[in-house]
C-alpha cells in the first residue's frame, strides 16, 4: 500500500461489537490501544494498564474481525527489556490472537525491537509522542518542533526500521518532519497528529464518535457529528483517510 500510495486506514477498538462495526467499515488495521486505560477504564493516562487487561480486550476484538489486521499495544513496563517484551508478546499473540504488537520506542529501545523481530514477532514501533512516558515527557506535547528534536526523531525512525520494525507509528509530530520520515523509511508510516503526508492514519474510536471524556486531542475529528449513525461515521472516517481529506492542516502541527 505504501508503494501504491494507497492510504492505510487504522482505528482503535476495544470490544467485540465495535470490532465488527470497524471491520465492516473497511478499516485496514484495528489497534487494541492501551488508550483503553483512558477511554474504557477512566484513568488519566495509560500507565496503569496491565498485560492481562490488554489480552482480555484483544480476545474480545479478535472475535469480531473478519478482514482487518489486528495490532495490539504492549502496555507500560511489560516490554522494558527483550525478555519481558517477548513474554508479553507471546501472551498477546497466543491468548489474544494479535497479528502484530506495538511498542513505544526510540533508538534506545531498538535492541528490544530487534529481539522481537528475530523471534518472529511482527512489530510496530511507536515513536514521537510516547504517552506511556508522560511522567518523563512532562505532558502530551508536540514533538519535532526544534531542529535538534526533528533530527532525533528522524534518527529514531531509521534505527527502528533497521532493527526490524515492520511498521512505524508516529504521534504528535510536526507535519513537515513526519513527511521527511515517510520519505526516509521503506516500511509504512502511520500517523496520529502527524499531518497528511504519512502512509496511513490512526485515531481513537471514542474521539471520532465524539464521546471522549473531557477534551479530545485537537488532531482528532468527530465524524459522528457529520453522519447519521455509527456505521456512517466509521465509513466517513475510512473514506476521508483514503481520499486524504483527513487530516486537514488544522488537525496537525506545522
Ligand atoms: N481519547 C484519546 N485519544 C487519543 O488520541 C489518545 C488517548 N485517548 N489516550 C492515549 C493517547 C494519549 N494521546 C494524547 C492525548 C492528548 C493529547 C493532547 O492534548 N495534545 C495537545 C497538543 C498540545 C501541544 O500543542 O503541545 C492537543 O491540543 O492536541 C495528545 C495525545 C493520544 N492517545
Ligand atoms: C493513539 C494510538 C496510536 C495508541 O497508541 C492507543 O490508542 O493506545
Ligand atoms: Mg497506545
Amino acid at each position: 500500500m505504501k508503494a501504491d500510495r494507497e492510504p492505510i486506514v487504522a482505528l482503535t477498538a476495544y470490544d467485540y461489537s465495535f470490532a465488527r462495526a470497524v471491520d465492516a467499515a473497511g478499516v485496514d488495521v484495528v489497534l487494541v490501544g492501551d488508550s483503553l486505560g483512558m477511554v474504557m477504564q477512566g484513568h488519566p493516562d495509560t500507565v496503569p494498564v496491565t498485560l492481562q487487561e490488554m489480552a482480555y480486550h484483544t480476545r474480545c476484538v479478535a472475535r469480531g474481525l473478519e478482514r482487518a489486521y489486528l495490532m495490539v499495544d504492549l502496555p507500560f513496563l511489560s516490554d522494558h527489556d527483550a525478555a519481558s517484551a517477548l513474554t508479553s508478546s507471546s501472551v498477546l499473540m497466543k491468548e489474544g490472537r494479535a497479528d502484530m504488537v506495538k511498542i513505544e520506542a526510540t533508538a534506545e529501545q531498538a535492541p528490544i525491537v530487534a529481539a522481537l523481530s528475530a523471534a518472529g514477532v511482527p512489530v510496530c514501533a511507536h515513536f514521537g509522542l510516547r504517552p506511556q512516558r508522560v511522567g518523563q515527557m512532562g505532558g502530551y506535547r508536540v514533538q519535532g518542533r526544534s531542529d535538534a528534536e526533528a533530527q532525533a526523531v528522524l534518527a529514531d525512525a531509521r534505527a527502528l526500521e533497521a532493527a526490524g520494525a515492520d511498521l512505524l507509528l508516529v504521534e504528535c509530530l510536526s507535519a513537515s518532519v513526519a513527511a521527511q520520515v515517510q520519505a526516509a523509511v521503506s516500511v509504512p508510516l502511520i500517523g496520529i497528529g502527524a499531518g497528511v503526508d504519512c502512509d496511513g492514519q490512526i485515531l481513537v474510536l471514542q474521539d471520532i464518535l465524539g464521546i471522549t471524556p473531557g477534551r479530545p486531542p485537537t488532531f482528532s475529528h468527530d465524524f459522528l457529528a457529520d453522519a447519521g449513525s455509527i456505521p456512517d461515521a466509521l465509513a466517513g472516517y475510512t473514506q476521508a483517510v483514503r481520499a486524504r481529506t483527513f487530516p486537514r492542516p488544522e488537525h496537525g502541527f506545522q
